[in-house]
Formats: structure tokens, C-alpha cells, sequence
């Protein structure tokens, strides 16, 4: 798709025109984070909670785009409506919106030569923001190779499968209505996938979790920067305007960026995922999430998969000084029958099946994220944690093992087909990651070497050992039988 831009010094005017009220702030270019908010006089903000300090910015509703605001334009604009209409069993306030983008894109790429789709203060708005977004899913394939053996990989991988499926869906979708066919779809300025991915991530970077409005772009105010020393803040009035206001108690001077925190628990991975960059100077959000695979050999596997109902995941952070770990989906995987677990399938009246799982003849099928709670009184329990311990440390090691073997072999250069941003910004992640599940695996081992200790481990293993040597003996008495 052709994309019309419009130079940022021309905003001031969109914005005057469209009753966004600023003062003491321009909006400038900043040094590797496009535009930024700037000061342009010297602000001291009272440090009582209680006193609403005067707007730096003030949005009307009229701008807000949210999922109301969709259903508004698709209310004056019958062939939008038909468009979300033909979606109607996909649709969700983030595809509504991208959808509204969509259409705003490219009705700017035609600048006018359609029949089909109404202008709006969007139309503009969408030529002042970045080409690009420095998002993974934005990033070349060499630069997504620096993400292997990082919780991203998978992650990103599958994110832009989503995208794509995504993609076609609307294609399919829309080009059987031929005014859309023909905005979209046909001639030189066409949608592409490009274009889809560029609107997915300006959603993810820009998207703001409104008060009143809920999930919302909000023009101009998006321009805010992120720090984890924030000097401003959003919120919204009785009347639904969008306010920036500085936080109390900051002294900003004149030229001074102003910024906002885009979420002070959000991990490297989460940041550079959604916004495309990791923040040098967080110091908390330490945290990954990972997939967890059931064992292979476990002839129960599916059927804890269709139970768990959700994706298995260990998530590991650190907490203070100390990493903790949690995966409910462990404690499922590392039972079996001859522990206690048991599913069956149920005939329903209206002759549907169902899967049902019990646990020690109770049936806890809405349960199965419960198990380290449904095994902790079991005189086993000892023996579950430790399995679980040493299934969790083997995955968290092979992750560690992937990093390590996937560095780039020179740690401080790019390649000719990488960028420095995305570079700096993958390395900054297989940091932080390495470091963390470095120290899981050094508490996990901690707790392994503590429960091998457990009387009851004691017992249990040597009654297993027992039992495999007397079945090795067993074997190599077979074995002496068939060679005799
Ligand atoms: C809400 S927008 C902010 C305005 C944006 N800089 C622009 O030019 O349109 C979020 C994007 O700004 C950039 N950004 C924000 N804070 C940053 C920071 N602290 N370091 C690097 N990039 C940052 C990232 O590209 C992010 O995806």
C-alpha cells in the first residue's frame, strides 16, 4: 500500500484543528526513539496527591479510538459496517480498531479517489507516525535469528502465523464485497501483509488501558515516550477527555523530554515484544515465561493437555533477591496412574463425550490447575515435588543450552543484514534471560539436593531401585534362558 506521510512539524495544526489543547509541550524528534514529548517551559507540579496539577495535554473524547468509537463511524458509514459485519465471529475491540486503521490507511493511500469509506481526523493522524515500529515481528529473518533461545522465539514465531492467518481471513472476508474489493485488494496501492503487520504493531505499541474508555489509541498522547522514571502520567475527566499530567512532585525544565511508564512489572521480553525496545535502566520486571512440554513417552500426555485447557507454561521471576518459579501444568504432567490420576470419558444425554479427571478417586476436572495443592497432603507429595523440581530444571538447562549455543559469535557487532537497534535490543534480552534462568536453575538445584534428603524420597527411591534391580535380574535371567 502507498503510504501518504505528513511531516511532524505539521501536527501543532492537525492537532489545533481537531481541539487538542497543549501547553508548555511540542512534540519533537528525538535522538533513537522517534518523537518524543518535550518540554518548552519549566513546570513544578505540587507534591500533595490530592491537587490536580493543569494539563500538559488534554484530548476530546471525539478522538479517542476505541471500541465505541468504531461502532459510532460504523453507524454514519453503512459499508464499514458491512465490512465488521462479514467478521462477525472473529471480532474483538483490538481487530475492530485495527480494522478502523485499516480502512483509514487506505482511504489516505487513494487520497480521495473512492467511492467507498468516510475521512476522519484518523485519515490524517496515521501519515504523522512511524514508518516503522522496531518490533519483532517487524524485524528481518537474520535479526529474528537473534532471538533463538530466548522466551521470544517461540512467541514471536507464532505471532506471526497469527498475523498471517489473520491476514488471509480478511482478504477472504472483504474482497467478496466489491467496494471493499476494490479499496483493498485491487491495483498498485493494494493491502499487503506488510501493512498488516506495521498496524498490528503501531496497535501494540500505542494502545493505552483507559479509566472509563478501556483499551484505546489516543492521538498525540501516544507521542509520549517511556521511561522507568516517568515525569507524567494519563488519566481521563467526567467528560471522558484524556488528560497527560505531570506526576506529582516533578520539577520539569524547559527542553526536558516528558514521559510516561508503559508498565513498571513488565519484563524485557514483554517490552521488546510490544514496544520494541528494552528499557537499560528498569530494575524490576525481571521475568520470563516458557513453554513446557509433557514427556514424550507419557502415554497420558494428550489427555493432560485437553484437560489443562491451557497452554503449559513455567513462569520464573525474581522476587527481591530470590528467583521463583511457578508451573501449574508440572504438577499435572508428573503424576500418573499408579499415583492416583485417572480420566474418563463420560457419555453425555445428548450424546456428546466428555473428559473427566480424577485425582485419588475425586473428581477434580475443574481442578487441573490445582495439583500442587491436590498432591501436597498425599505421603508422596515429597516425591510429585521432586519430580516436578527436576522437570522444570531440565527444561529451564535446555533453554540455557540453546542461548548459549545460538550467541552470535561476535557479541558486540551486528551482522551486514541486522540492525544495531534490534541487535542491541536482542542482546539486552539474552541477557537479562541468561542471568535469570541461570539463577532458577541454581534454586531448583537447591531444592533438589533439600528433597533427596526427604525421608520419604529415601524410602520411595530405594523401593524403586529395589524394584528395577529385581526386574534387571529378572531380564537377565530371561536373557540367559534364550541364549541356553
Ligand atoms: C507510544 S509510541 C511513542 C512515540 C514514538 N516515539 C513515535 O515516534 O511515534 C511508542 C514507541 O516509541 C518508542 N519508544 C518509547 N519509549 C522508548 C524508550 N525509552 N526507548 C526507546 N524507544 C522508545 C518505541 O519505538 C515504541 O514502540
Amino acid at each position: 500500500m502507498h503510504r501518504p506521510t505528513l511531516p511532524i512539524e505539521s501536527l501543532p495544526l492537525w492537532a489545533r484543528l481537531n481541539d487538542v489543547a497543549f501547553h508548555h509541550v511540542k512534540i519533537s524528534k528525538m535522538d533513537g526513539r522517534g518523537c518524543g514529548v518535550v518540554c518548552e517551559g519549566d513546570i513544578t507540579a505540587a507534591a500533595d496527591d490530592d491537587t490536580r496539577p493543569s494539563a500538559l495535554v488534554t484530548v476530546p473524547h471525539a478522538l479517542v479510538l476505541n471500541a465505541a468509537a468504531v461502532g459510532e463511524y460504523a453507524k454514519e458509514n453503512k459499508n464499514f459496517r458491512q465490512l465488521l459485519d462479514a467478521m462477525v465471529d472473529h471480532r474483538s475491540t483490538r481487530t475492530d480498531i485495527l480494522l478502523f486503521l485499516l480502512v483509514q490507511s487506505a482511504l489516505a493511500s487513494r487520497s480521495g479517489h473512492t467511492s467507498v469509506g468516510v475521512s476522519n481526523p484518523w485519515t490524517e493522524y496515521l501519515q504523522f507516525l512511524p514508518e516503522t515500529v522496531p518490533v519483532p515481528t517487524l524485524w528481518a529473518e537474520d535479526e529474528r535469528l537473534l532471538l533463538r533461545g530466548t522466551s521470544l522465539e517461540v512467541a514471536v514465531n507464532a505471532k506471526l502465523s497469527a498475523l498471517d492467518a489473520e491476514f488471509g481471513l480478511i482478504q477472504q472476508k472483504s474482497s467478496d464485497i466489491p467496494a471493499w474489493n476494490e479499496l483493498l485488494w485491487e491495483g498498485p496501492s493494494a493491502v499487503s501483509f506488510p501493512d498488516w503487520i506495521r498496524l498490528d504493531a503501531l496497535y501494540r505499541s500505542r494502545s493505552l488501558q483507559l479509566p472509563r474508555s478501556g483499551e484505546a489509541l489516543v492521538p498525540y498522547l501516544d507521542m509520549a515516550n517511556h521511561s522507568a522514571s516517568p515525569t507524567a502520567y494519563y488519566d481521563e475527566t467526567l467528560k471522558d477527555e484524556v488528560l497527560l499530567l505531570p506526576r506529582p512532585g516533578v520539577r520539569i525544565s524547559k527542553g526536558d523530554e516528558i514521559t510516561i511508564s508503559y508498565g513498571e512489572t513488565k519484563s524485557a521480553a514483554e517490552m521488546l515484544f510490544s514496544y520494541g525496545f528494552v528499557d537499560p535502566e528498569a530494575t524490576t520486571g525481571e521475568s520470563l515465561v516458557l513453554p513446557l512440554d509433557p514427556f514424550p513417552d507419557d502415554p497420558l500426555a494428550k489427555a493432560k493437555l485437553v484437560a489443562f485447557q491451557q497452554p503449559p507454561r513455567i513462569h520464573v521471576a525474581r522476587e527481591g533477591g530470590s528467583v521463583k518459579w511457578e508451573s501449574p501444568f508440572a504438577y499435572l504432567m508428573c503424576v500418573n496412574e499408579e499415583d492416583g490420576l485417572e480420566f474418563r470419558v463420560l457419555q453425555e444425554r445428548d450424546g456428546g463425550r466428555q473428559l473427566r479427571v480424577f485425582w485419588q478417586e475425586a473428581d477434580v476436572t475443574d481442578r487441573t490447575r490445582d495439583f500442587e495443592t491436590l498432591t501436597g497432603d498425599h505421603p508422596l507429595a515429597a516425591v510429585f515435588r521432586l519430580r516436578v523440581v527436576v522437570s522444570v530444571q531440565e527444561t529451564l538447562r535446555a533453554q540455557i543450552e540453546r542461548l548459549e549455543a545460538t550467541a552470535p559469535q561476535d557479541p558486540t557487532t551486528p551482522s551486514a543484514a541486522q540492525r544495531e537497534e534490534c541487535f542491541r535490543s536482542a542482546m539486552a534480552l539474552r541477557s537479562v534471560e541468561t542471568n535469570l534462568l541461570k539463577h532458577a536453575v541454581e534454586a531448583l538445584d537447591a531444592e533438589r539436593c533439600m528433597l533427596l534428603t526427604d525421608k520419604n524420597v529415601v524410602a520411595y527411591l530405594g523401593l524403586t531401585e529395589a524394584t528395577e534391580s529385581d526386574l534387571a535380574g529378572e531380564e537377565a535371567a530371561n536373557e540367559t534362558d534364550d541364549f541356553s
